[in-house]
């Protein structure tokens, strides 16, 4: 396989257990740089669990998560490019500065200060991605005074001055009205392609998932043993490319996410 075609993650018989708990199993996937990885399933299945083993802030039980070939380690290493997008800013700094401070700290870890002219060309980045994320009228402006998409514009400000190849998103916009969350799609898809990231996103709006990713993943737990309930984990059981789902899967995958509802789901879609 020639380099350029090589995945940019490799997932190998990846295991998760936590104690007897076995969370995820056997997953096997491999991830080309560029994708739009959208992640469902349901709650507990073990999502957030696999975003923080890219992080490498977990360890997997057994298998191989490689990215460009080497083990994702346990030291959090700014060279690999994997940022989770978290809300995490300080009140008393205003938009601008928190911004700034998200890569001050990285290129900076003891003193989280730059000066002189690094200073000026970090400023200056900072106003440029504000005004990609629309927030240049706010730069000002304090965590306190944001809205709720405002707040989101500015978690994903701070994880894009850290200049990721991938991005990891946890459910960023479960919390939005649906005029905003339209607003935050459009935005997210254009930063996708602008800084060429490679993104993993955990939703439980199975539309949205679709609508935004390149795939779809769904996460599931297929097997169970009642006697002992920790015995098995999830697995991915569909993995699906824009443009591959037919409605009979869709209500499907709706059924496996929401057993309780035997109504089917509607081709426009419903939140999990
Ligand atoms: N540090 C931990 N120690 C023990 N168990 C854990 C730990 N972290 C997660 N778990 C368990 O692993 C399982 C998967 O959790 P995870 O948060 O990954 O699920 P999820 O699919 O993201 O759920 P949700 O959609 O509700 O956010 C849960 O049963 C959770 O209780």
């Amino acid at each position: 396989m020639s380099n350029a075609n090589k995945p940019m993650l490799q997932i190998k018989n990846l295991w998760k257990s936590y104690g007897d708990t076995t969370v995820l199993e056997n997953l096997n996937k491999n991830v080309a740089a560029g994708e739009f990885v959208t992640l469902v399933g349901t709650s507990g299945c073990g999502k957030s669990t696999f975003l923080k083993m890219l992080l490498g802030m977990e360890t997997q039980t057994r298998g191989d998560l490689l990215l460009d070939d080497q083990p994702i380690g346990t030291e959090p290493d700014q060279a690999r490019g994997i940022v989770f997008q978290q809300y995490s800013v300080f009140p008393h700094l205003t938009v601008l500065q928190n911004v700034i401070i998200a890569r001050e700290f990285e290129k900076s870890p003891l003193l989280g200060k730059l000066f002189g002219t690094p200073k000026k060309a970090l400023v200056s980045e900072a106003r440029q991605l504000l005004d990609q994320v629309g927030l240049s009228a706010a730069e000002d402006k304090y965590p306190h005074e944001l809205s709720g998409g405002m707040r989101q514009r500015l978690a994903i400000a701070q994880a894009l001055i850290r200049k990721p190849r991938i991005l990891l998103l946890d459910e960023p916009f479960g919390a939005l009205d649906p005029g905003i969350r339209a607003d935050m799609h459009a935005l997210i898809l254009d930063l996708w392609r602008e800084h060429q990231l490679t993104i993993f996103m955990v939703t439980h709006d199975l539309t949205e998932g679709f609508y935004l990713g390149t795939r779809l993943w769904v996460f599931d737990k297929v097997r169970h043993d009642p006697q002992a309930p920790g015995a098995y984990g999830a697995r991915i059981t569909y993995d699906l490319s824009v443009g591959d789902m037919p409605s009979d899967t869709l209500n499907q995958i709706q059924q496996s996410l929401n057993p309780a509802d035997t109504s089917s789901a509607s081709a426009s879609g419903e939140s999990l």
